[in-house]
């Protein structure tokens, strides 16, 4: 097992990516604090995933936080501390794309993505280096990214800036925290589907262009991404920071 007895807390791991990687870490090991945004319509997904954790054998505890606080990294690592003892891996997975065009963008819908999807993680990555630093022995931090930190999208104005700001963070995090045994990373997902694109992919000529982008002839899966997160958060990856992991089925290089 990859991830034996480690603590892993990933944040927006309720649904999608993030639960589909909790499933995986636990597979792989860990113990994990599963980081919500506190709705009480989330509650029984994570009930549930709690339960499907412990069924593998692994513990689970949940936060309910909202991840654009700058209070709720401090909370995920109390958590992790209080029922764990240690803080190991950090994903920053959280995110929000209400799609949306440029000319006419709402400014508090701007505001919130970039409160959530950067803000917040600046913050968590900050509280979970601390402990990592305090605690003496490395840690793994990883945050979901996008392909659209190297891309564009007209409806993802507001999106974009702050996958591409992730990135980035985790591209100067592995310089400030590469000292401690810190490795920094970003997983890079293309399309996935998940609920953030459901409306979005409803639309069949949408759907349907998306995948003849990708090489490998379909759009993702959260399992997909789940391999590639617990092999970050691994010592098989214990060289590997400041990287960028493109998991997205060949789309970004498929020019022509
Ligand atoms: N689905 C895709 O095609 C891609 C997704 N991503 C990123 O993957 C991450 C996970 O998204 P998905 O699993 O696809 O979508 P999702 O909508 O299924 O999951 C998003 C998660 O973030 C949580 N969340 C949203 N706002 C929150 C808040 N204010 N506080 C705490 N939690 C909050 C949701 O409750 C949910 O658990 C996001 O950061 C997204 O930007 C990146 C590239 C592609
Ligand atoms: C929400 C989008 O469908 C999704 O999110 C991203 O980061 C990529 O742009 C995907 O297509």
């Amino acid at each position: 097992m990859l991830l034996n007895d480690k603590t892993v807390i990933i944040t927006g791991a309720s649904r999608g990516i993030g639960r589909a990687a909790a499933l995986e870490c636990a597979r792989q090991g860990a113990n994990l604090v599963i980081g919500y945004s506190g709705s009480e319509s989330s509650r029984p997904l994570v009930d549930e995933l709690i339960g499907e954790i412990r069924s593998l054998g692994r513990d689970a505890t949940s936060v309910g936080a909202p991840a654009g606080d700058p209070d709720t990294g401090d909370k995920l690592v109390d958590a992790a501390v209080s029922h764990f003892g240690s803080v190991d891996v950090f994903v920053n997975n959280a995110g929000i794309c209400p799609f949306h065009g440029f000319l006419d963008m709402p400014r508090d819908t701007y505001l919130e993505t970039v409160n959530t999807n950067l803000n917040g993680a600046y913050f968590a990555v900050q509280a979970a280096a601390r402990r990592m630093k305090e605690q003496g022995n490395g840690g793994a931090i990883i945050a979901v990214s996008s392909i659209s930190a190297l891309v564009g999208g007209a409806m993802q104005t507001h999106y974009t800036p702050t996958k591409a700001g992730l990135l980035s963070l985790m591209q100067s995090c592995a310089v400030a925290l590469g000292p401690y045994g810190i490795r920094c990373n970003a997983l890079l997902p293309g399309t996935i589907e998940t609920d953030i694109n459901k409306d979005d992919l409803a639309d069949q000529e949408k759907r349907d262009y998306m995948i003849g982008r990708t090489p490998l002839g379909r759009l993702g899966r959260p399992e997909d991404m789940a391999g590639p997160i617990a092999f970050l958060a691994s010592d098989m990856a214990a060289y590997v920071t400041g990287a960028s992991l493109l998991v997205d089925g060949g789309m970004f290089v498929n020019l022509q």
